[in-house]
């Protein structure tokens, strides 16, 4: 029977014993209703014969099938499932909103409090420190405590943050409300996505998981919204940039006290009566004995084999399938990082003014373009992920993904090559730095971080060119020269170009940024999140997903803090030549190691790391395959795709 035929197979038997399960509740008598199930799968066994000879011979899907399938569908989605997963994703709305939302607030904080470098780059930094921190342990707290508790606790740590940020009066409280702001998004970005895949049915979990990430790409959008539209407040606009994450975060605390804990911890913790209350609320109208039975047979399975004494992260490397599915869960979330998705988010403004923007806030506006696109193809993400499953999304995501950095650094390298010669030299005031007055290009004195590039333009080409220090107050200016003060030089028409020169290449830069990201937001962006949520048994789920997401956040401050040293060492197209590398290795990675998840319980998946690693790309025909669980007359049937006939 061909593959395609097989799967039609499976999906009329589960519809059928769905749409079984639901006639049997409408009908009073039990009789009555044991004969319409006997019916019901008597009906399977003959439209599965039918289907495969539909299928061997090409046909079509019949009546029936539709009418089933239609029904499933209905049958699969409770609402409630749905309200869960948004409440939870506000998680993520807040990790999107406060790491995007400092950089507006920054050109602000700066001016007002007087912010050196040094306390800038701790306000940014910190929060990512304090959530990498906290995403480590949030593994402890989500095992111990619940997914429940650790949302509540990042609900209000999200509000107490944003709450003292607003009404900071100096930066040490200010430094503390990123902190604390930090330490939820730690906690946040690590179970939220656990807790969505625990509480999601199969069919469903890829498309809800990867919910979260759209709304953190959504988080980072309205955060760049919000900055551009709070710049125009110059006194205090900070204020609400930094406080409006209070309100949801309140939401979020609000509607979590009244929502469930997920089943699965409820049943590792021996809770299993509201553990069955609450499946069966989470299931709507079908049975859930056998996923309640599949979950509790795994958690003894899984005592038996890995047993319970020592540290979790102990046990989990040294039992193959959880070493292999952390080494995964994490290389996924590093070469996410390190295809340098965040220099993207958190530089683009730079790179747009690269590109010929020279408005600072036209390119904060443009930047809100950029995290937009991001955004919006993160929901392409959502569509796809149940679609062509997670295996080929990533791949496809990261291949592109590739193809666009170099596209970028290869825009670099034009703008350099045909990059302005320095025609005019001034003579430095006495105890004023001179260093910058001896480079020949534009592009060398572009990467020095103190220096800027004065000049004139006739027609299309730039004159009268110098290269000159910068104001370390406001890089709007140089320090000395021409180009010293904002508003007179540019009533003379002499222009200042701080980290860029002018170039006829500049779309090269906006184009491949784009590119970038219609790649990047539908897989890499969210695959490494909704991937960790689901690869690792109940007893490994909190501390696997506490470690890769500890590995993102790393990896995160590593590239983003680093990005503007790169580019000083390396020009701005050896640092994106850098990502294009790593994203390369990814592709290696990705294609060897990562299996294919979709469709499956989590409780099958854990059989996905018994081989030795990266022999996944080998088993690329096993996708989509589904073992399904019925439950017939009292007794479970374990129909595998090829013997449908074993149901009677
Ligand atoms: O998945 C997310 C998303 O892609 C964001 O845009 C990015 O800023 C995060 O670092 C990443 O983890």
């Amino acid at each position: 029977m061909s593959r395609k035929a097989s799967e039609n197979v499976e999906y009329t038997l589960r519809s059928l014993s769905s749409l079984m399960g639901e006639r049997r509740r409408k009908q009073q008598e039990p009789d009555a209703a044991s004969a319409a199930g006997e019916c019901s799968l008597l009906a399977a066994a003959e439209s599965s014969t039918s289907l495969q000879s539909a299928g061997a011979g090409g046909g079509g899907v019949g009546d029936l099938e539709r009418a089933a399938r239609r029904q499933f569908q209905q049958d699969e989605t409770p609402a409630f499932v749905y309200v869960v997963a948004v409440f939870s994703a506000l998680g993520g709305f807040l990790f999107g909103y406060d790491t995007g939302v400092v950089s507006g607030a920054m050109l602000l904080l700066k001016r007002q409090l007087s912010l050196d470098a040094l306390w800038q780059e701790l306000l940014v930094s910190s929060t990512v420190g304090a959530a990498a921190v906290s995403a480590l342990a949030g593994g402890a707290l989500n095992g111990v405590f619940g997914r429940r508790a650790a949302i509540l606790l990042a609900s209000a740590l999200f509000t107490a943050g944003s709450a003292v940020l607003a009404a900071a009066n100096n930066k040490e409280t200010l430094l503390a409300g990123r902190l604390v702001v930090g330490l939820g998004i730690g906690i946040a970005s690590m179970t939220v996505p656990v807790y969505i895949a625990e509480v999601s049915p199969p069919n469903l979990r890829g498309r809800l998981v990867t919910i979260n990430t759209l709304f953190i790409t959504g988080g980072q959008f309205f955060a760049s919204v919000v900055d551009g539209a709070f710049s125009y407040l110059q006194k205090d606009g900070w204020r609400y940039m930094l406080g409006l994450a209070a309100v949801p975060a309140v939401i979020q605390f609000f509607g979590f006290l009244f929502l469930p804990e997920s089943p699965r911890w409820l049943i590792q913790k021996g809770q299993t009566q509201k553990a069955r209350r609450i499946l069966s609320q989470m299931r709507g109208n079908q049975t859930i004995d056998e996923e309640y039975d599949s979950i509790k047979n795994n958690i003894e399975e899984e005592e038996k084999e890995v047993g319970s004494a020592g540290p979790v992260i102990c046990r989990m490397l040294s039992y193959p399938p959880t070493r292999r599915a952390l080494i995964v869960g994490c290389g996924l979330q590093m070469f996410q990082q390190l295809s340098g998705i965040n220099t993207i988010m958190y530089y683009s403004a730079t790179i747009l003014q690269m590109s010929g923007v020279e408005d600072d806030r036209l390119a904060i506006w443009l930047a809100s373009v950029t995290a937009f696109t991001n955004f919006i193809f993160t929901l392409v993400g959502v569509w796809l992920v149940e679609k062509v499953g997670r295996r080929k999304l990533t791949f496809g995501s990261l291949a592109g993904t590739t193809v666009a950095l170099i596209i970028l650094a290869l825009g670099f390298v034009l703008s350099a090559q045909v990059s302005p010669r320095i025609t005019f030299k001034p003579i430095a005031p006495s105890g004023q730095n001179a260093t910058c007055t001896r480079y020949s290009y534009c592009n060398e004195c572009m990467l020095d971080p103190d220096c800027g590039f004065c000049y004139k333009m006739n027609k299309s080409t730039v004159i009268d060119s110098s290269c000159v220090p910068v104001n370390k107050a406001s890089t709007n200016e140089a320090a000395w020269g021409r180009c010293e003060n904002e508003t007179k030089f540019k009533r003379e028409d002499i222009f200042w170009a701080y980290n860029f020169c002018p170039t006829p290449y500049s779309w090269t830069a906006l184009l491949g940024l784009i590119l970038y990201l219609v790649f990047f937001a539908p897989g890499m962006g969210p695959m490494p999140w909704t991937v960790n949520s689901e690869i690792y048994p109940l007893w490994a789920r909190s501390t696997g997903n506490a470690c890769s997401s500890g590995i993102n956040w790393i990896f995160n401050v590593l590239v983003s803090l680093t990005f503007l040293h790169t580019a000083e060492y390396l020009t701005y197209y050896g640092a994106f030549f850098l990502y294009a590398g790593f994203a390369a290795v990814g592709l290696l990675f990705v294609y060897g190691c990562l299996p294919e998840t979709k469709g499956k319980k989590l409780e099958e998946i854990e059989s996905l790391f018994d081989n030795r690693l990266c022999t996944c790309g080998t088993s690329d025909s096993d996708e989509g395959r589904y073992i399904e669980y019925i439950r017939v007359k009292g007794s479970n049937y374990h129909l595998s795709d090829n013997d449908a006939s074993d149901v009677e």
